[in-house]
């Protein structure tokens, strides 16, 4: 299959209306549209001129007994062939419009949604992206591609009442009078309807932020017996969505009979009034039995009205929600100018103050400085601020005052693709995908041989009980890795970041899960791939802190005593109780 890119966007501009921003997206399958309602509208008039020939031919060939039967009969099976054929393909080209649009709206989601930057990710719930993917793309599409085609309908209608007009003109007023009455009561019953629906949407999304959670999380659940309480809230959810569906169900068997029931009173009413007219012998019985079918035929339509209306209201709503994504920009731009060259890995943070999205100040009026090819470790008490250091050198979030400078560059400045690729970062709790051992360590660099892979591997001590695995390299992780031991993940991770070969390297306690007998065994390996590489690590072991040149000690936000492993036991006795603080935590841990 070949993957396109989306034939267009939507229109930035957020003071127009939704449907005019969508208007793009339209423009850009109207061939596809076009065609697919001239077909149907020609369709439509093909099948308004069946009940014509109805009529003619039992005016002709049943009571006056003029012509022949067969040829009427023939004639409209004629025309009901060649309609079903046009409706064919119509409906084909129809649906077609429909899921590009659908498949243009998905994409342009998605690539906004893998641009957003990460403190767009600390706000919203996955539950309900996932939601804002699947069922409002689906809103927005329906009425873009439908509501048209229910138009068309529509206009069919007006086509039929012209001629019924031709044919008796008091008869055709008397078959048309039912309609606006359908149509009225169609739209009463969907505005009753919209806000049940409506809630109907919501609540599902809910539930899927609740189930989400309870899969992603059900190692927890499990791990405190809380399946009771998640059952129960999962229940909850579930009771909420049934409520509101039961209001559903009571507004709809309310308002169906009415509109079900409608039309019959139109056909008695021609019955009556074209009854009479034939006793009176102002027209003929083909006409009731044509206009009998007219009747029938022209009531979806005005039903289908009180849908288009309600579509519409579901597809704004929706595509208010699709747009409040789009409509974020990502904080974290490229400069319009910026530097794209390799860096050597000076790495430099200046005064920097940093408070996430939600507030939280994690780092304030911090300076470190590590030279290209130094190994810092950063030691501090839990929240002091030491993960942050990494997120803000590979720009995952921006400073708040300060720089970071990389070769004396601003990061802001940097090129982000080359950013992220010369800043590696391995996180204490990796993410791995459900592909292969070797397409996992390989994902930063797709191309890289086996042989590659292998030498990363062994780096990282991953490579001996990688083939142990059944299939060696080839064996596919569980999803996110929970086949393998939080150990075995790290040493993926490390793995695939030592395969991008950055010269900066951030290893955020990314050997915590390891055995300190195995870490011992990959520290003249790692030792040996930092050379030359800054590296920065984040370390609650005494083990990990060994692998460093120098050690900088953290507090509040702050870089509080910055010297040798050696040096700050001597002079500073915070060191000691944070190491202390962390070896009791190791062991109990352990
Ligand atoms: N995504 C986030 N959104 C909001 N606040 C955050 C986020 N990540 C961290 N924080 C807060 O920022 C502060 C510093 O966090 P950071 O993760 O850098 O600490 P740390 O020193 O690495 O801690 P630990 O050793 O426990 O991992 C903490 O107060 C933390 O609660």
């Amino acid at each position: 299959m070949s993957r396109r890119a989306p034939k267009a966007s939507i229109d930035p501009d957020v003071r127009k209306s939704w449907l005019r921003r969508a208007l793009p997206l339209v423009k850009a399958h109207r061939a596809l549209l076009i065609t697919s309602l001239v077909l149907s509208f020609i369709g439509l008039v093909v099948q308004v001129q069946i009940p014509n020939l109805v009529r003619i031919g039992i005016d002709d060939a049943i009571v006056a007994r003029t012509g022949k039967l067969s040829t009427y009969v023939l004639a409209i099976i004629a025309l009901a062939l060649l309609q079903g054929g046009i409706n064919y393909l119509a409906r084909l080209y129809l649906l077609r419009t429909a899921y590009e649009m659908e498949y243009d709206l998905r994409n342009i989601v998605y690539a906004h949604l893998v641009r957003m930057p990460f403190g767009f990710y600390d706000r919203v719930q996955s539950g309900e992206l996932m939601s804002r993917s699947g069922s409002d793309i689906r809103a927005v599409q329906m009425y873009l591609s439908f509501g048209p085609s229910i138009l068309v309908q529509c206009l069919i209608a007006v086509v039929a009442f012209v001629l019924m007009l031709s044919i008796n003109v008091p008869l055709a007023i008397v078959a048309m009078a039912t309609m606006p009455i359908i149509g009225v009561l169609g739209v009463s019953m969907r505005k009753a309807i919209f806000p049940v629906s409506w809630m109907i949407q919501a609540r599902l999304a809910q539930l899927a932020t609740v189930v989400d959670e309870n899969i992603q999380g059900v190692r927890i659940v499990k791990a405190f017996a809380a399946e009771g309480r998640q059952l129960r809230t999962l229940a909850e959810s579930a009771d909420r969505i049934r409520w509101a569906y039961r209001q559903d169900a009571r507004i709809r068997s309310r308002w169906n009979p009415l509109l079900d029931n409608l039309p019959r009173l139109g056909l008695a009413l021609v019955l009556l009034i074209g009854g009479l007219m034939v006793i009176n012998g102002h027209t003929t019985v083909g006409t009731i039995v044509a206009f009998n079918s007219y009747v029938l035929m022209l009531q979806p339509p005005f039903r289908l009205l009180g849908m288009m209306i309600m579509m519409g209201q579901r597809a704004s709503a929706s595509a208010r929600r699709i747009y409040e994504i789009l409509d974020t920009p990502s904080e974290i731009l490229d400069d319009p100018d910026p530097v794209d060259r390799p860096l050597r890995g000076d790495l430099a943070f200046v005064d920097v103050s940093f408070a996430y999205p939600n507030g939280t100040l994690a780092l304030e009026g911090l300076n470190l400085t590590l030279r290209a090819g130094e190994t810092v470790a950063v030691v501090g008490g839990t929240g002091s601020g030491k993960s942050t250091l990494g997120r803000l050198a590979a720009r995952f979030y921006d400073v708040t005052s300060g720089s970071v400078t990389i070769d004396g560059v601003d990061v802001r400045r940097i090129k982000l693709s080359t950013l992220r690729e010369q800043v590696g970062i391995v996180p204490d709790e990796p993410f791995l995908f459900s592909l292969s051992i070797h397409d996992n360590i390989a994902y930063g660099r797709p191309d890289a041989s086996r042989r590659e892979v292998i030498e990363a591997a062994v780096a990282a001590g991953a490579d001996e009980f990688i083939l142990e695995l059944p299939d060696g390299y080839e064996t596919v992780v569980g999803e996110r890795g929970y086949t393998l031991s939080g150990g075995q993940r790290q040493r993926i991770a490390i793995a695939r970041a030592l395969l991008v070969d950055p010269p900066v390297l951030v290893l955020d306690d990314a050997t915590s899960a390891i055995d300190v007998g195995v870490e011992q065994r990959i520290h003249g390996s790692l030792k040996e791939r930092m050379l030359g590489r800054t590296t920065l690590i984040v370390a609650h072991r005494l083990s990990t802190i060994s692998l460093a040149d120098r050690v900088v000690l953290m507090a509040g936000g702050k870089v509080i005593a910055d010297g040798t492993h050696e040096s700050l036991l001597a002079s500073e006795p915070r060191y000691g109780e944070v190491l202390a603080a962390s070896s009791s935590e190791s062991a109990v841990t352990a």
